[in-house]
């Protein structure tokens, strides 16, 4: 009688970009798809994020739920006690470019995983994932963790430069940009990503934004963080591009059905918590002791920086609003260290109104009753938490899609105040005594509602539910 071998379960390879925001989501992707039941997973870090990541987070015990999944991992090229700082972003993309991309064609093409790769997913700006796995005959579904109105910007970046648009001519940042379809009513130069206010065409960051939009299209599909019903005016653009388009989110929210033994040996926590820093769980403490919405949540996220002079207009703005305050101020995150005197003066003299930590566990702060208002970048990862714990906000974008997300914050959903290229602090306490004390409850009244459709599309049957699904049946098709 003739054995059957039986058939080997699809094996997905996710690559994400080595930075905070991308490693986050992609984490939570990698666990909906291993509960899944029958595919197998390897999340592919970079040495450098994995060390921090064992080092920081349970993620390890948190995935040893789930047999069929792997960690593995590949060199940036860089040095470990490299700052791996926004300042020194250059040096990565270059690591990246040089050294990983042939390591991750070595990989793939040598089969130095310990079962064939059947699909990769891999970040949206990680265009050489896709040579490499067309070269190698494995399908590739990209996942672009920006926000999708950042990301339909970049696709119109060509037709901004045929139009005229971009290069800037003149410096009104406030003059109308027409050629981003469905955003005539609304944009302003300002609101472009940081990238469109160069004047060299060949700069590397707008050239890697143009050679993403030129490799996306030509994917097995494309995974979004967002939900149909937050953005259906722009999925319907991208879709145009993109016909295959899977927007899962906000994947933050996912349930994870978690085993019986993790229930047992772990407390019930909020959110899984996936950080590259030490997080300080001393601010809950401090929150807990303070009113209901009385606190602003102050943070830029893991990329951002500001200058020493900025930091001094904030910290006036935010003393004198009068409002308290938990403040992130990130390892590397200040440029230029000449006034550092001022701000320890600073620190001491309002020592009894904030909490300052250098990495927060940003979801639990944001569910906190104390937390009135957020001080934000825009990332989009902080933007969807927010929303989704309906803390309103007032945007201080530094880069990339941050631009767009603030302008849809303020003018679309209308869920905040946007706040970008002021750093002064007059400004900086009207904005945040108008969005404690003044907006605030008219920004949570659309983000009830903006929150509520997010709810539904997790919910059985909701669109992301749904979308997550026929990713999890395509994945099962592309079996070799
Ligand atoms: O003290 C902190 C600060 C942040 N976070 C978390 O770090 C993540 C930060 O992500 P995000 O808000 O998206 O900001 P960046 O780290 O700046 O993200 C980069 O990647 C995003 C897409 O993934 C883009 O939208 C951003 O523009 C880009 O800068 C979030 O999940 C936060 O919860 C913490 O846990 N603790």
């Amino acid at each position: 009688m003739e054995h059957q071998i039986p058939p080997s379960p699809p094996h997905v390879l996710i690559f994400p970009l080595p930075l905070q925001g991308p490693i986050k989501c992609m984490l939570k992707l990698a666990e909906l798809l291993c509960i899944s039941g029958d595919i197998d997973v390897t999340f592919l870090n970079t040495q450098h994020n994995h060390r921090r990541l064992l080092q920081y987070t349970a993620v390890e015990s948190r995935f040893s739920a789930y047999p069929q999944f792997r960690f593995q991992t590949v060199s940036d090229g860089l040095p470990d006690d490299h700052p791996r700082s926004t300042d020194r972003l250059g040096d990565l993309l270059k690591g990246l470019w040089t050294v990983t991309h042939p390591n991750f064609k070595e990989m793939l093409s040598s089969g130095s995983f310990d079962r064939p790769v059947t699909c990769v997913i891999a970040d949206g700006a990680l265009t050489f994932a896709l040579d490499v796995a067309e070269e190698v005959g494995i399908p590739l579904i990209y996942f672009e963790t920006i926000s999708p109105c950042g990301l339909w910007t970049y696709f119109c970046v060509q037709k901004l430069i045929d139009a005229g648009e971009i290069p800037f001519q003149g410096d009104d940042l406030d003059a109308p940009i027409q050629s981003v379809p469905g955003m005539e009513d609304f944009l302003r130069r300002r609101d472009l990503p940081s990238f469109c206010r160069t004047t060299d065409l060949n700069d590397p960051i707008i050239q890697l934004a143009m050679g993403e939009c030129r490799q996306v299209p030509r994917s097995r599909g494309l995974i979004l963080n967002t939900f149909e019903e937050l953005d259906r005016p722009v999925l319907s653009h991208l879709r145009s591009l993109c016909p295959n388009l899977y927007p899962v989110g906000p994947l933050h929210t996912h349930l994870v059905k978690k085993t019986r033994l993790e229930i047992e040996s772990t407390p019930p926590q909020r959110a899984s918590s996936d950080s590259l820093w030490q997080e300080d769980k001393s601010c809950i403490t401090w929150l807990d002791k303070q009113p209901l919405r009385s606190v602003i949540y102050i943070s830029i996220g893991s990329l951002a920086m500001m200058t020493m002079e900025q930091l001094v207009e904030f910290w006036h703005g935010l003393v004198n609003s009068g409002v308290q305050f938990l403040w992130v101020r990130r390892p590397n995150s200040i440029v230029g260290e000449d006034l550092a005197g001022q701000i320890e003066e600073l620190l001491e003299a309002t020592k009894e109104r904030g909490c300052l930590v250098s990495w927060a566990p940003q979801e639990e702060v944001l569910a906190h009753p104390a937390i009135g208002g957020f001080l934000t970048h825009s990332g989009w990862n902080s933007t969807l938490e927010s929303l989704m714990e309906g803390v309103p906000m007032v945007c201080w974008p530094y880069f990339v899609d941050q631009h767009v997300n603030s302008r849809f914050v303020s003018e679309v959903w209308k869920i905040g105040i946007d706040m970008k290229d002021t750093c002064d602090r007059v400004v900086i306490e009207k904005m945040i005594k108008d969005l404690m004390d003044v907006k605030g409850d008219e920004f949570r009244q659309s983000m009830d509602w903006l929150s509520k459709f997010a709810r539904e599309s997790l919910s059985v049957g909701g669109s992301s539910v749904c979308n997550l699904n026929r990713l999890i049946e395509d994945i099962r098709a592309m079996k070799v």
